[in-house]
């Protein structure tokens, strides 16, 4: 039984972990491949946020002509070339994730990359299935960075008809005429942007009354006005079944008003992820679960084994690629001097979602200072009040603070509207160290006419003690 210093369980976050402090360590990379194709280097690259932010930018491109008339251009889209599109994605992609693979297995003397699936068969033990057979390896210490995959929901007659989730749906052969879209989430609102930007018919379909609900009620119901008028959106629906009807894909629905069905010729579903905790067996190598089937770890990272860590999306409540790296410099630090180990920092993780429009948050949302008794100031500033929002005829973008009326320091930030990630970057760093609102505002220059006077006005406008 081969024994290694280290065997790392995923190649996405857990690929980074590797650098030559770690040149004398003789160590495992197992990686069972990702996606349709089986790739190396995780979620991430291959099948989510970069070639999804890829597509985003080509919608962002594709939908000129709308926002050109509204500023008296008339543009015409002649035409989208989605093979070109796809391939020209995936063929900037698949090289990296190949040569990923290859530095792995060929250019790392002291790495051995195993590729198949891993699953604990012990403590600190684990049988990797691979092209060859079976091998099981032991380690003084493991990180787990399996990550997690699409969930596919109980849903009679879903099994007969094919099913499309991120990891399948940016490879399409060609673009159909409708797709209907299940899930109101991050993946649903970020792929109804992309395909009905090309041109597709998208219907989506959503549980809740809401468009991304778990953003700030303010920018979630903007977002859902906005989604109304952009797709054929079905709220407060249930799936009842699906079924397969010539080309096309029927799902019956219940909602409101009773029975319905919509149709289309691809279905993407889109419901949220599920840890990939089961399929490594972490309960079979003592690896304790959080209630929602996460490994648990302290804020070292370590699970409740000695010697072993966890990462990104199978141990993180937030299943994001800016936290997976984060989590990763930890366990890094964390492996190389376990005399002092150091501590991640999830006080302010901001997210975003590159749809149309693009939306970006940090901190409490409003209904959350509520909930937790926080006492708490806002303000709103709308583009539509600031040049470069004239400048661009914005009627619907808005940017909210949260504030301590008594120190100014900022609780939640919340911008839905154009460029609105890059926008929030300074308000991160603000809350990061500590900066208030009123020092912010007041105490540096801000470009004129430039997006960001945005946040200056908010900043202004709290209304501080
Ligand atoms: C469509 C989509 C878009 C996204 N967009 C963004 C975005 O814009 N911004 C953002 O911050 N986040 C985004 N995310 C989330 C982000 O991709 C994840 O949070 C991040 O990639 C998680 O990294 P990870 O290292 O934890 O897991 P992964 O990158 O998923 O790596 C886990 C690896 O482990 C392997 N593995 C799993 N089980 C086994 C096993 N038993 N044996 C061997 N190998 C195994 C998997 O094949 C995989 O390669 C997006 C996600 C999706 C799906
Ligand atoms: N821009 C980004 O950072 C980005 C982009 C894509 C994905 N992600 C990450 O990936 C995760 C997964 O994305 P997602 O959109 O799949 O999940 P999500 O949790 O964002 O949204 C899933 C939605 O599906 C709904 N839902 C759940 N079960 C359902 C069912 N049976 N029928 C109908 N609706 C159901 C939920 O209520 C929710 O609204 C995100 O939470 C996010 O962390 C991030």
């Amino acid at each position: 039984m081969r024994h290694f210093d280290l065997v790392i369980i995923g190649s996405g976050s857990g690929n980074s972990i590797l650098d030559d402090r770690f040149a004398d360590w003789n160590v495992a990379v197992v990686e069972k491949g990702i996606g349709p194709n089986d790739a190396y280097g995780g979620t991430c690259l291959n099948v989510g946020c970069i070639p999804t932010k890829m597509f985003v930018h080509t919608a962002d491109v594709a939908g000129a002509p709308e926002a050109g008339a509204g500023l008296g251009v008339d543009l015409e889209r002649r035409g989208v070339r989605w093979p070109e599109v796809r391939d020209r994605i995936f063929g900037r992609i698949d090289p990296i994730s190949e040569g990923g693979r290859r530095y792995r297995a060929e250019g790392s003397p002291n790495v051995t990359l195993l590729t198949g699936e891993a699953t604990f068969t012990d403590v600190k033990q684990l049988t990797v299935q691979t092209a060859d057979g079976a091998e099981t390896i032991t380690a003084d210490r493991f990180v787990v960075a399996a990550g997690g995959r699409p969930v596919i929901p109980e849903i009679p007659g879903l099994d007969q008809v094919e099913v499309h989730t991120s990891d399948t749906v940016m490879r399409l052969d060609e673009l159909p005429r409708r797709m209907i879209i299940v899930g109101t989430g991050f993946i649903g609102a970020e792929f109804a942007h992309v395909f009905s930007s090309l041109g597709v018919e998208v219907t989506m379909i959503g549980r809740s009354g809401k468009v991304l609900r778990v953003e700030d009620a303010d920018v979630a119901t903007r977002f859902t006005e906005i989604a109304a008028r952009r797709w054929d959106l079905r709220l407060n629906r249930k799936v009842v079944s699906a079924e397969k009807t010539g080309d096309a894909i029927r799902l019956n629905l219940e909602g409101p008003e009773g029975a319905e069905s919509v149709e289309a010729e691809k279905l993407l579903v889109a419901v949220g992820r599920t840890p990939n905790a089961d399929l490594i067996d972490a309960a079979t190598g003592g690896l304790e679960l959080t209630d929602e089937g996460k490994i648990a770890v302290d804020d070292t990272q370590r699970a409740s084994v000695e010697g072993v860590w966890a990462l990104g999306d199978i141990s993180s409540e937030h299943e994001l690629k800016h936290v997976a790296n984060h989590e990763t410099r930890v366990v890094q630090h964390n492996l190389l001097h376990p005399e002092a180990p150091i501590s991640s920092d999830h006080r302010f993780v901001p997210h975003a979602v590159f749809s149309g429009p693009q939306i970006a948050a940090v901190g409490l949302t409003e209904q959350q200072a509520q909930q937790r008794g926080v006492e708490y100031v806002t303000s709103t500033q709308d583009y539509a009040g600031i040049a470069y929002g004239w400048a661009m005829e914005d009627t619907t973008g808005f940017a909210k603070l949260l504030a301590d009326p008594n120190t100014g320091l900022l609780i939640g930030a919340h911008v839905i509207g154009p460029q609105a990630p890059t926008l929030l970057q300074p308000i991160i760093q603000a809350m990061h160290f500590g900066l208030d609102a009123r020092s912010m505002a007041r105490g540096q220059y801000w470009i004129h006419p430039a997006m960001p006077e945005l946040l200056e006005n908010a900043l202004l406008n709290l209304p501080l003690n």
